[in-house]
């Protein structure tokens, strides 16, 4: 029994998920995943927002292999707080099948960043949606990003839409390479021509550092149909504004599951099933292969490339 209480209404990763149809290219990475604790051995953050269930590496690592994936990104979860021990406990475990996204302070040493390094850290996360996390000065955020610049590392950001023109000028300052989780969060139900949509695509267009997930159509669909009893078909709505930034930007993208997609209110999608989503925003062997092995390979793997 954990000594942690989930918050009111969490929903729990899916069990027993389906083969996924598609089949994923040899090497395929999962670019975006976490762990959750298990809470007992890896105590969730005092300053969290949530509490989620357990989610452990074997877990996750059980669950790469079911879907097909070879290797799993492994990017450290609100709940965790700057604590990286679970994240890191879960690279060293996979056998040099994962790396990590890390969250550190500025009061982070440079021993302790060499440390990240050596168990496979290879950028760190700048989180701006308030639900997850309490607000960090911009200074601080810019003094440790170009401490991690000269690790080779990148920084990962995460922000909703409405919020991209307040941020531009720090974004747009970052001296690294920029990896934006869940294409930034469109509003689905503006539409893919939408203001909002074009400032992101303005966003990538203009500046080459900056590379997004093409992840979470479950977190943004609003019209599904869920992934969920074998739907192959499913968030039509996501597909657009997925398939216009793999298509515009195909050397720059990276995909992920998710799992175990944090604060999901309305259900829980199927992840064999959410692979199954990839070929109708890749719709083409050389964006599949580029998308989920070449791009996550040069950003994290770059000394097998
Ligand atoms: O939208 C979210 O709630 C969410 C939360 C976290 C996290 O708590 O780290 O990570 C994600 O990728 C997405």
């Amino acid at each position: 029994m954990s000594a942690f209480t989930k918050t009111p209404g969490w929903l729990d990763w899916y069990q027993g998920p389906a083969k996924p149809k598609f089949q994923l290219p040899a090497g395929a990475v999962d670019a975006h995943c976490h762990v959750f604790g298990p809470g007992d051995q890896f105590p969730f953050a005092p300053e969290r927002k949530y509490t989620p269930c357990d989610a452990s590496k074997d877990q996750l690592f059980a669950l790469r292999d079911h879907l097909g994936f070879a290797r799993n990104v492994i990017v450290q979860a609100t709940c965790h707080g700057a604590d990286n021990r679970a994240m890191v406990d879960a690279c060293l475990s996979s056998g040099g099948k994962a790396r990590g996204v890390a969250t550190v302070k500025r009061s982070v040493t440079d021993e302790e960043l060499q440390a990240l390094h050596a168990a496979g850290v290879r950028g760190v996360r700048f989180n701006f949606v308030k639900r997850l996390v309490d607000f960090t000065p911009k200074d601080e955020l810019m003094e440790i990003a170009g401490r991690i610049a000269k690790l080779g590392w990148h920084v990962v950001i995460y922000f909703e839409a409405v919020d991209l023109p307040e941020l531009w000028d720090f974004f747009t300052a970052l001296p690294t390479t920029v990896v934006v989780d869940h294409m930034g969060r469109p509003d689905v139900s503006k539409g893919v021509h939408s203001e909002e949509f074009a400032l992101f695509l303005k966003f990538m267009r203009e500046h080459k550092n900056v590379w997004s997930k093409v992840s979470c159509p479950e977190r943004l669909s609003v019209t599904g149909p869920k992934a969920l009893d074998g739907e192959q078909n499913a968030y039509q709505d996501v597909v657009p504004f997925a398939r216009r930034v793999v298509e515009e930007f195909p050397d720059r993208v990276l995909w992920g599951t998710d799992w175990p997609h944090p604060n999901l209110k309305d259900h829980m999608p199927d992840d064999g099933l959410l692979v199954d989503f990839i070929p109708h925003i890749a719709p083409t062997a050389e964006l599949q292969r580029k998308l989920l092995v070449d791009n996550p390979m040069r950003l994290y793997w770059p000394e097998e490339v």
